[in-house]
């Protein structure tokens, strides 16, 4: 399989994400992280956006970062020129692909579209920059337009083409056919951007890098427009698991990262959010919590420390004899079977009534108030 890189843009179409508004201090701190644990290329943000924007992408640019800066741009000159004036070498130019972007944004004239790709990415190379060129909508786009935006962007000297899911409309056979058919006409690297409005946007991406796309556009804890894009910590850890895949990133911070993320687009992980959620790593079924007491890979893919995060076995509604026992024996209380079953009632009930998991302090106190009733 060819090298595969992350362009995380969870500085651009991370902070898209209605509501999300990264402050400077925040937009800084999540590039370092994102640089220190090796992501390979970051998407930064939109220099057309104004002054703000432009300082914010200058003063990532100035950090030294080992990864490759990249700001998004309008298939606009004045776009290009912002971009320039914040000290980029690499740009990102968006063009829409489908007919109904087309028709939207240019009032249906695919000439105008392919015109303004021409001047723009000509500019752009000859002002000495790297050119990413993105096909807005590819997935819905004419196949035929498709590949010829593509291979006009190649001709006119971009270096990678960006294949968009924008509305998140693929499953992961259509896009390894999609996808599969630019890589073998292009000589060009494809990029894959997809986004989650029906659940697959990982899934997608890693269809795409099985295609033969080598390089995705991700963002931590998948967020983005609407329903957000495919999840960093995601496609890291499913090409390293199923497709023993190593993108020399280290995994260990990636609960810090998430969790500072979580932070400052002041939006909530659901805790069962794979790899990084809360309970990503939490077992209260009984028959789970016993089978990991003795193996934990019984029900856990990976250790959790790779990515920087804990197991917890949860007392709740659903624990069974075999984790009561266990937590009470280290506490130093040694229970019968017929006394542990009892306290699996009350556990049970307790659990009900306050809708949540309960604490260890909270079982030995039912266990040492069961022993003196
Ligand atoms: C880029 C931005 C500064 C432009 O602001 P604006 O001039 O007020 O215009 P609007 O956002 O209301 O409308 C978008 C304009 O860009 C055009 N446009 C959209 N995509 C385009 C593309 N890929 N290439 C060229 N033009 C494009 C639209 O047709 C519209 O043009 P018009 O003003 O001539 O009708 C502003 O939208 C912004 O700050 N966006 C940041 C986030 C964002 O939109 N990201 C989207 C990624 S798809
Ligand atoms: O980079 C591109 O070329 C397009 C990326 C985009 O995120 C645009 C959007 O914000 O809707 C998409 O999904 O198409």
């Amino acid at each position: 399989m060819n090298k595969v890189i992350i362009n995380d843009t969870t500085l651009r179409d991370g902070e898209q994400a209605a509501g999300v508004a990264f402050t400077l201090e925040e937009k800084i701190l999540i590039a370092l992280l994102l640089d220190m644990i090796g992501v390979q290329e970051l998407e930064v943000g939109i220099p057309a956006m104004g002054q703000e924007e432009q300082k914010a992408i200058s003063r990532i640019l100035g950090l030294g970062l080992n990864a490759q800066i990249l700001g998004w741009n309008r298939a606009v000159k004045s776009d290009i020129e912002a971009s320039i004036a914040c000290g980029l070498k690499r740009v990102h130019i968006s063009i829409p692909v489908s007919n109904i972007q087309i028709d939207a944004k240019f009032q249906g004239q695919w000439r105008r579209v392919l015109a303004q790709l021409r001047d723009t990415v000509s500019f752009a190379v000859d002002q000495g920059l790297y050119v990413s060129i993105g096909g807005e909508d590819s997935s819905r786009a004419d196949e035929n337009f498709l590949l010829d935006v593509a291979l006009y962007s190649e001709e006119l000297g971009a270096s990678r083409f960006r294949f968009c899911d924008t509305v998140g409309i693929l499953d992961p056979f259509g896009t390894h056919r999609k996808v599969g058919e630019l890589v073998s006409l292009l000589e060009i690297p494809v990029e894959m951007h997809t986004h989650n409005d029906l659940g697959m946007a990982t899934a997608n991406a890693i269809a795409g890098v099985m295609a033969g796309a080598t390089s995705v556009n991700t963002t931590v804890n998948g967020l983005g427009e609407r329903a957000g894009n495919a999840a960093l910590e995601e496609v890291v850890m499913a090409l390293k698991q199923v497709y023993n895949l190593d993108l020399g990133i280290d995994t260990h911070h990636f609960q810090e990262l998430s969790q500072f993320v979580e932070k400052a687009s002041g939006g909530v992980v659901p805790p069962w959010k794979a790899i990084v959620g809360k309970n990503a790593f939490a077992h209260e079924a009984g028959i789970h919590a016993h089978g990991v007491l003795k193996n934990p890979f019984t029900y856990e893919p990976f250790a959790p420390q790779e990515v920087g995060g804990e197991r917890r076995l949860a007392i709740g509604k659903h624990s069974g004899r075999h984790l009561l026992f266990d937590v009470l024996e280290n506490q130093g209380i040694h229970l019968n079977s017929d006394e542990t079953q009892g306290i699996l009632e009350q556990v049970r009930n307790f659990s009900v009534q306050v809708k949540r998991d309960l604490t260890v302090q909270e079982l030995v106190n039912l266990a040492t108030e069961r022993r003196s009733a």
